[in-house]
C-alpha cells in the first residue's frame, strides 16, 4: 500500500527561472532516483511534482498515463512515461550515451543488466520481503559479480561501465547499489571494483551535494515503507 504524502512541489534551481525539466511521480525515490541524480550531477535544474496516492486513486492521471502508470517527465512539449526512456532522452540530450554507436549499443546492455537487478529488486520489496530477503541476500554476489567483471575487462569501460565518460547507465547502476546498501550493508565487501565505483561515482562533487540533501535523504527508498 502506498503511504499518504501530502501533495507538494520541489523546485530544484539554483536560478530564478522555472526549471526545464518536471518529473511527476510519487515521493519516493523509487524509479526516478537514478534521472535526479544524473540532473543533479550535470547541473540541470528540475521541478519534482509529487503525486499523493489520493491524487492517483482519483484515476484521471492514471487513466491519462500512456502505460498507466508513474513517472510522468516533461521536457517542453515531450511527456515522456517509463523511467529508462526518461534516462535515455536525457543521455541523448547531455552527451551520456557514449561516444558512437557501439558505445550506445553497449550502454543498453548495461542499463538492461541493471533493470533486470532492479525488478528482482522490487519484487523482493513489494512482493516477497519478510519471506523473501534472505535468500534474495544470499543471491547478491551471484548478481554483483557481472558487474564487477565487466568493471575489470577494458572491453567495455574504464572506470565507468563503458568507456571513460559517465553515462545514463552508470547513474542508474549506483542508485540501485546504493539501495542495496541499505537492504544489505556488507553486501559490495566481496567487491572491490564495484564498491570503489560506487565510492568514486557517488563522491562526484554534485552528486555527493545531491546524496545529501534532506530532499533525498527524506524521500523514503520506496512507496511501502520497505527498504
Ligand atoms: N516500467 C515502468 C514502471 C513504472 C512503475 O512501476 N510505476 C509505479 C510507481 S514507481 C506506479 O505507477 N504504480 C502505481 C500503479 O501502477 O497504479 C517505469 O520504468 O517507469
Amino acid at each position: 500500500m502506498w503511504r499518504d504524502w501530502s501533495r507538494h512541489i520541489n523546485i530544484h534551481s539554483a536560478g530564478g527561472k522555472m526549471p526545464e525539466y518536471t518529473i511527476v511521480s510519487f515521493n519516493i525515490r523509487g524509479r526516478c532516483e537514478a534521472a535526479r541524480m544524473l540532473l543533479a550531477d550535470q547541473g540541470l535544474e528540475w521541478k519534482d511534482e509529487f503525486v499523493t496516492i489520493d491524487t492517483w486513486l482519483q484515476g484521471d492521471l492514471k487513466a491519462k498515463a500512456v502505460f498507466g502508470q508513474l513517472p510522468v517527465f516533461k521536457d517542453g512539449g515531450l511527456t515522456l512515461y517509463q523511467s529508462n526512456a526518461i534516462l535515455r532522452h536525457l543521455a541523448r540530450k547531455h552527451g551520456l550515451y557514449g561516444k558512437d554507436l557501439n558505445d550506445q549499443s553497449c550502454i543498453d546492455m548495461m542499463n538492461d543488466g541493471v533493470e533486470d537487478l532492479r525488478i528482482k529488486y522490487l519484487q523482493l520489496i513489494y512482493k516477497n520481503y519478510e519471506e523473501g530477503k534472505d535468500a534474495y541476500i544470499k543471491s547478491l554476489p551471484a548478481e554483483f559479480k557481472y558487474f564487477e567483471n565487466v568493471l575489470g575487462q577494458k572491453k567495455y569501460g574504464n572506470g565507468f561501465l563503458v568507456g571513460n565518460k559517465i553515462s545514463f547507465a552508470d547513474y542508474n547502476l549506483v542508485d540501485l547499489l546504493c539501495n542495496h546498501l541499505v537492504l544489505a550493508p556488507g553486501c559490495l565487501a566481496e567487491f572491490p571494483l564495484l564498491s570503489a565505483y560506487v565510492k568514486r561515482i557517488s563522491s562526484r562533487p554534485r552528486i555527493q551535494a545531491f546524496l545529501s540533501s534532506d530532499a533525498h535523504k527524506n524521500r523514503p527508498i520506496n512507496g511501502n515503507g520497505k527498504q
